[in-house]
């Protein structure tokens, strides 16, 4: 099987700790399984499935470190995700409990933690000190944006005597992992990063779902529901619920297919127009001339080509023009020169949606993340992910999934099932230009 892909993780040294795990199957060191690989699911170009060898996750008989020496330390960086907590209660009680080590640090504030000025004390993590902390939404190390200098978290590292550092976050955070890997790599430090990709804009390559998306999406189709019975509640009623999703409008699109009952869903990878005769305004007129009643979700990223670029956070990430006050304005203005009687109601549940602790599915598969990461650092596997494809737990070199964000392909199958459940059409773009007024 051949691939252009490069899926080897990277190992410190060699592994001549036996583990102390007793009663498990172990996986052997190097052990891949042959997989065909959707594109539509992890960001390429669906050109034919895509043949690649993948690492499986599990527990080492053999590892790098031994577990009565070694210190970890975990960071959790970018917005909140539902399901943090779990990771993190997951990495600690596999430390603590199954391999012993004598210590797991909690890195406060992000990336922040790391540099002295800041002044934020790290924090010793117990099995007592996290038991509960699942059952709360958030992160209980806190988090950050912006970037810091790998060599004064290198630093850091050092003075703190950390061997293992797991890294919670988003495809920014994966970054930042490559960052403190080669200037780890470049002092020659025996020292192992291991990311756990997380996001509820599902937008980290390669990884074909992300923690806590599962439980964003069933948190967004309550708002969804609620919108749809606003709409009904009034003649011409319309329901407009904002969601998360930067460039990636994931979320959006898997609220809209769980519950069916949007009638119009807007994306950042999906252009379109306002006005004209093929506009956003004049489609929902046909709707509402229809059916009486329309439900639109936006993905906050959708529209962007009808602001002015304003800039972009401490991270980088650029700070979205605010496509629903423009599109409320825009839809009051149309039906009023139409003279048209229409109901508008908005909804914004976005931080709700990504605070709430995880649902159940999203809890097993940050319990697995949790444990196979730590399996991978004691390993001595560095520079590299752990995630989930096709039902099995693999690990990922960091350079795989930093190539690029994962955006969702409108050329695709799914996109046309999400056509296919709100009746939109495919295209709100006009086909000339100037015939947007
Ligand atoms: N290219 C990069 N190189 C080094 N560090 C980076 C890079 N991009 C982002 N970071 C750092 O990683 C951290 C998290 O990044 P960011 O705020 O973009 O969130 P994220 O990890 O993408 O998560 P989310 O998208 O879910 O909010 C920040 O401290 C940021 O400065
Ligand atoms: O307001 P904050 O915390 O900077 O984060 C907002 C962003 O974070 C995300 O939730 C990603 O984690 C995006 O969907 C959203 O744009
Ligand atoms: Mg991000």
């Amino acid at each position: 099987m051949s691939s252009s892909y490069d899926t080897r993780i990277e190992t410190i040294g060699p592994s001549k700790v036996t583990s102390p795990l007793p009663l498990w199957r172990y996986i052997e060191d190097r052990e891949t399984v042959p997989m065909n690989l959707d594109p539509e699911m992890i960001g390429e170009e669906p050109n034919g499935p895509i043949p690649l060898e993948i690492e499986v996750a599990g527990p080492r008989s053999n590892l790098f470190f031994d577990p009565s020496k070694t210190k970890c330390a975990i960071v959790t960086c970018g917005g909140l995700c539902p399901g943090i907590n779990d990771v993190i209660r997951a990495i600690v009680m596999e430390a603590h409990h199954n391999y012993k080590v004598p210590s797991v640090l909690g890195i406060r504030f992000g990336l922040q933690g790391f540099i002295p000025s800041y002044g934020h004390p790290v924090e010793e993590l117990t099995p007592d000190s996290v038991s509960h902390i699942h059952e709360f939404g958030g992160t209980i190390l806190s988090s950050s944006r912006g970037p810091q200098p790998p060599e004064d978290i290198v630093d850091a590292m050092e003075r703190m005597n950390i061997s293992i550092l797991f890294m919670i976050g988003g495809d920014g955070t994966m970054k930042a992992a490559q960052a403190i890997q080669q200037e780890v790599a470049r002092r020659g430090n025996k020292m192992s990063i291991i990311g756990v990709p997380k996001t509820i804009d599902n937008d980290v390559h390669f990884v074909s779902k992300t923690f806590g998306f599962d439980t964003a999406v069933e948190k967004a189709t309550e708002a969804i529901g609620c919108a749809h019975a606003e709409a009904l509640g009034a003649p011409n009623g319309i329901g407009m619920v904002k969601l998360m999703g930067r460039e990636s409008g994931f979320i959006a699109a898997q609220a809209t297919i769980a519950l069916k009952e949007v009638n119009f869903v807007l994306i950042p990878e999906s252009r379109f127009d306002l006005h004209g005769s093929n506009g956003f305004l004049r489609h929902l007129e046909k709707r509402l001339d229809k059916r009486g009643h329309a439900v639109i979700v936006v993905a906050e990223g959708a529209g962007q080509e009808l602001f002015d670029r304003k800039g972009a956070d401490p991270s980088g990430n650029i700070i979205l023009g605010d496509i629903c006050s423009l599109l409320r304005k825009e839809i009051l203005d149309h039906f009023h020169k139409k003279a048209q009687e229409i109901t508008l109601k908005f909804i914004d549940p976005s931080y709700i949606i990504r605070s709430v602790p995880a649902n159940s599915n999203d809890r097993v598969y940050c319990g697995f993340l949790g444990q196979h990461a730590v399996h991978a650092g004691m390993a001595g596997k560095t520079s590299m992910v752990v995630s989930m494809i096709q039902d099995r737990y693999i690990y990922l070199p960091l350079s795989l999934v930093t190539q690029k964000r994962k955006t969702l392909n409108i050329n695709s199958n799914y996109w046309g099932s999400v056509l296919a459940s709100t009746g939109q059409p495919s295209s709100m773009e006009n086909p000339e230009k100037n015939d947007n007024c």
